[in-house]
């Protein structure tokens, strides 16, 4: 065999498709309402950059941080543009309180949409009973909903590759996971052991996580230029480790330029998520709903001026 050639992957038996998952900010204007034209705009960029499987209310959506109006506001709007062109939208459930994690399910039910985000509550770390009660309350209460869940240590317990074994055994709906982060370990006994689930990781896990198992790409700073983060999509799907680890040194580096650029202060996901959205559009405000901090216009010009100069193929010209 040639040293180029690889051994196909094991079976994929995911019950979600092998894709580029990608996050929509929020932009809100200056009294704090969704920006419609704006957010419809970003989407519709997304979707014919052909970024297709979108979501709102992660952290970088700020999902977190909006009330029941704004929630069904943002809802509307992100359903209503992802249907004109043909796209599933998907919407994340991030809050303390079961109630109101079920009752935000069943509007969004109610309007038609079937693929959901799940995050833990994070008052506190949910122990193994409260774990299966929180399952039970949200896939197995809506059968004919999807769902992915969002494993961040934000939520205050990291599930494991037995724990998703486990839960993807109970609940057939539950079709993937979101990893914020993952060691080489865990995921060899995520693929091993929940071959059942879609495993999503960022750039810097995606360049080895592809070559030894049928990993998702959750993109983050690669969306200021889909073309490039559909790239390093099929190079993994190619199982290509010279374009992988080639991309994956370019990100890496972005990266620092990026921690650089906004400096100590924000430290929300959506700070920078947005200042993603504003190399798109320039129009993207960057700010946050309060009390959380967004980056600053400086921070944005700095990062987009570093992007120009040492990596200028990331920015569309
Ligand atoms: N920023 C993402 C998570 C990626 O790490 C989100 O929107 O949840």
């Amino acid at each position: 065999m040639d040293r180029t050639e690889r051994e196909p992957l094991s079976t994929d038996e995911a019950r979600y498709p092998r894709t580029v998952l990608a996050a929509c900010c929020v932009p809100w204007d200056e009294s704090g309402e969704v920006a419609e034209e704006l957010f419809r705009a970003s989407i519709a960029d997304q979707v014919a950059q052909d970024l297709r499987h979108l979501y709102v209310f992660g952290t970088a959506g700020e999902g977190y941080a909006v009330d029941e109006r704004r929630f069904d506001q943002v809802v509307d709007v992100f359903a209503d543009e992802s249907r004109r062109h043909g796209v599933d939208p998907m919407v994340g459930l991030i809050s303390p309180s079961l109630p109101v994690v079920i009752g935000r399910i069943e509007r969004c039910v109610a309007r038609g949409i079937r693929s959901f985000q799940l995050s833990l509550p994070s008052w506190g770390a949910l122990n193994d009973a409260e774990l299966a009660t929180f399952f039970a309350q949200t896939c197995g209460r809506f059968p004919e909903a999807e769902f992915l869940h969002y494993n961040l240590a934000r939520s205050g317990r990291m599930l494991t590759p037995d724990d998703y074994a486990t839960l993807a055994a109970a609940h057939p709906n539950l079709v993937a996971v979101k990893h914020t982060r993952a060691d080489y370990a865990t995921v060899h006994g995520l693929f091993a052991k929940a071959p059942a689930l879609r495993h999503f990781v960022t750039e810097a896990t995606y360049s080895y996580a592809s070559l030894v198992g049928p990993a998702g790409f959750l993109v983050s700073i690669a969306s200021v230029r889909p073309r490039l983060a559909r790239e390093y999509f099929d190079a993994g799907v190619a199982r290509d480790a010279d374009a992988l680890l080639a991309i994956c040194a370019e990100l890496l580096e972005m990266s620092g330029e990026l921690r650089r650029a906004v400096g100590p202060g924000p430290h929300m996901d959506g700070a920078f998520d947005k200042i993603f959205a504003k190399v798109r559009d320039p129009r993207f405000p960057l700010a946050l709903l309060p009390p959380y901090q967004g980056a600053s216009d400086a921070a944005f010009q700095a990062f987009r001026a570093a992007l120009r100069e040492r990596h200028p193929r990331w920015v569309e010209a």
